[in-house]
Order: structure tokens, then sequence, then C-alpha cells
């Protein structure tokens, strides 16, 4: 059962078309990803979701609710991760719970929330002590305090580090395994792939493609890129013109050839007549990275 059905959205910010007839919807229980690089349009959609803005055109259902006419409604029965600078600097962990708590007509306990991710030792630190990863669990644990149907999780782990971040990636599959639908806006293709049921690639106010993580990876051709150092240099055109090899680039040390069916073996057999030696070879599936690139001719953000 879809819990968010949006169609044909547009919002412009003067001349800027910021959100471009942008369609999908949102079924119950899922972790719904909105990937896209950044000025994508990606948070002016969810906030046209959430109620925060106005669309110029266009259709909003949320869990049965027009955000724009009933958004006490759609308020009360979603969460809504806060954006760091929103808490003040002294507030505490504690009482920044119990003040968003007072917002909803059925809280959850605070206590065991907090207990849950991992913040019960910090109930009496004030925000602007938390670690980047702490303040980030304390927007999850805000974004849930409400018991929402939905929670929208907006750039969630941007500034973590890497362990943080996988972290927060288990926190927001136990909010889904609560049986609380997720939205998650990210621009980390990592996350998306890991964490996502179904994603809508969007560039440019658009949405190129939605679809699962698996089904946006099989869209692109091949599935396969291998990775070496050649021990002598080759002309590419030996690998060029084999049927398997698609395209064959060279950062500093490597080169990458991109391709499918049986590339491993139709290189290796190809350098090996060459006498040259694939030096640290690595065989890797394509990804959404390279469906992103295959669909709008450009990369999402680097991984920080
Ligand atoms: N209030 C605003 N006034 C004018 N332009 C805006 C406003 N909000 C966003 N924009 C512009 O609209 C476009 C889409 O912005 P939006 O924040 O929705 O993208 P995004 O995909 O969420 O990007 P990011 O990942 O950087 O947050 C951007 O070009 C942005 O500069």
């Amino acid at each position: 059962m879809a819990v968010i059905e949006v169609a044909n959205l547009h919002k412009r910010y003067g001349d800027h078309v910021a959100v471009d007839d942008v369609s999908f919807t949102v079924e119950r229980g899922e972790i719904f990803g909105i990937l896209g690089p950044n000025g994508a349009g990606k948070t002016t959609t969810v906030e046209c979701v959430e109620g925060l803005r106005t669309p110029d055109s266009g259709s909003i259902s949320v869990l049965g609710f027009d955000p724009r006419k009933d958004g006490l409604e759609v308020r009360r029965r979603v969460g809504v991760q806060l954006q760091k600078s929103e808490l003040p600097e002294k507030m505490q962990v504690a009482e920044a719970m119990e003040l968003y708590s007072s917002f909803y007509p059925n809280p959850a306990d605070g206590g065991k929330l907090l207990d849950d991710l991992g913040l019960t030792s910090k109930r009496r630190t004030p925000f602007k002590k938390l670690s980047g990863g702490q303040q980030q669990r304390l927007a999850i644990a805000l974004a849930l305090v409400g018991n929402p149907e939905i929670a929208f999780l907006d750039e969630l782990t941007t500034g973590l580090d890497p362990q943080a971040r996988r972290d927060t990636w288990q926190l927001v599959e136990q909010i889904r395994d609560r049986g609380v639908t997720v939205v998650l806006v990210t621009h980390f293709m990592e996350e998306a792939e890991r964490l996502c049921d179904r994603l809508a690639l969007v560039d440019a106010g658009r949405v190129v493609a939605l679809d699962t993580p698996a089904g946006l990876v099989s869209r692109v051709d091949g599935g396969l890129r291998l990775r070496f150092r050649a021990s002598i240099q080759f002309d590419d055109r030996i690998l060029t013109d084999l049927p398997e090899v698609t395209e064959v680039a060279h950062t500093t040390s490597q080169t990458v050839v991109t391709g499918h069916g049986n590339l491993l073996q139709a290189v290796s057999t190809t350098l090996a007549g060459r006498n040259v030696v694939p030096l640290d070879l690595r065989v890797e599936q394509t990804n959404l990275e390279d469906a992103f690139v295959a669909l709008t001719g450009r990369r999402l953000a680097e991984e920080s």
C-alpha cells in the first residue's frame, strides 16, 4: 500500500526550476531513497512532501492527507530529521527529547529511544558538546519521538566518518524493522545501494529512473569492471577490439576495463598473448554510480 503519492510535482525559485515534473510512490514499510547530486532538487521535493514548502503544481498525498491542506495531520504522523542548526547549542539531550515529545499526541518513550540509540549517558550533555555521530543519533531520536509512521531522513550521514556512517545505517535498518517507512535523501551511492529497497535517481529536478538498486544497476550494459596495473605498456585497441569490452580507461596508475560476458577471460588471454601481466588485478561489479553515469552522463558527488 502506498503511503506517499507524488504526481507531477513542479517547483521553481524565480527562474530556476528546482523540481521538474517529479512523480513517485512510497510503499508502507520500505526504505525509499532519493539519490542525486547536490542541487538536484531532493530537499525541495521532500520538503514539499513534508508540507514545509509549497509546490507550484502537482499533487501530493501523505497517508491519505494533502500536506498543504492538512499540514497538522501530516506533521503528527511523520518524523522529520532536524537539521543540525535547528537546536540551541546549550540545550541538553534530554531537554530536546522532552521538547519534541511535547509536540505529539502519543510520543514514544524518550528514555527507551535514547537507550536504543546509545545516548543514555549523554542525557545531560549540551547539544554542541556531542560528536557528529552523536548529533546524528539525536536527530534520529527526535525524528522518531512522535512514533511516526514515516520518517524523513535528509543527508543523515554527511560529515560522519566511515564507522559512524555504518553505525547510522544500522540504525536506519532498525527503524524500518520497527515498521516505520523511511524516506532517505542522500547523495552517497553506497548508502543508497546498501539501505534502500527502491530508489529514485534524480538529476536537475527530474526523476531519471526509479527501481530497486539491483534493477538500476542491471540497466547498465555489462556489469563488470577490471582494474589492474599493466606490467608493460600496450595499445588499448587490443582490448577495445574485443566484443566483451565496452570501455578502456586509465587512471594515473591503473587500467580500468569495463565490459560484460566473459570479460575476465577475454582480457587475460589477450594480454597474455602480448606478454602483458595484469598486476593487482581486481574484478568489480558495476554499481549505482555507473548506472547514474549511464543515465545522466554525469557522476554523483564523491564520497566524503
Ligand atoms: N529557498 C531557495 N531559494 C532559491 N533557490 C533555492 C532554494 N532552495 C533551493 N534552491 C535551489 O534549488 C535547487 C535544488 O535545491 P535542493 O536543496 O532541493 O537540492 P538538493 O538535491 O537537496 O541539494 P543538496 O544535496 O545540495 O541539498 C538548487 O539549485 C538550489 O540552489
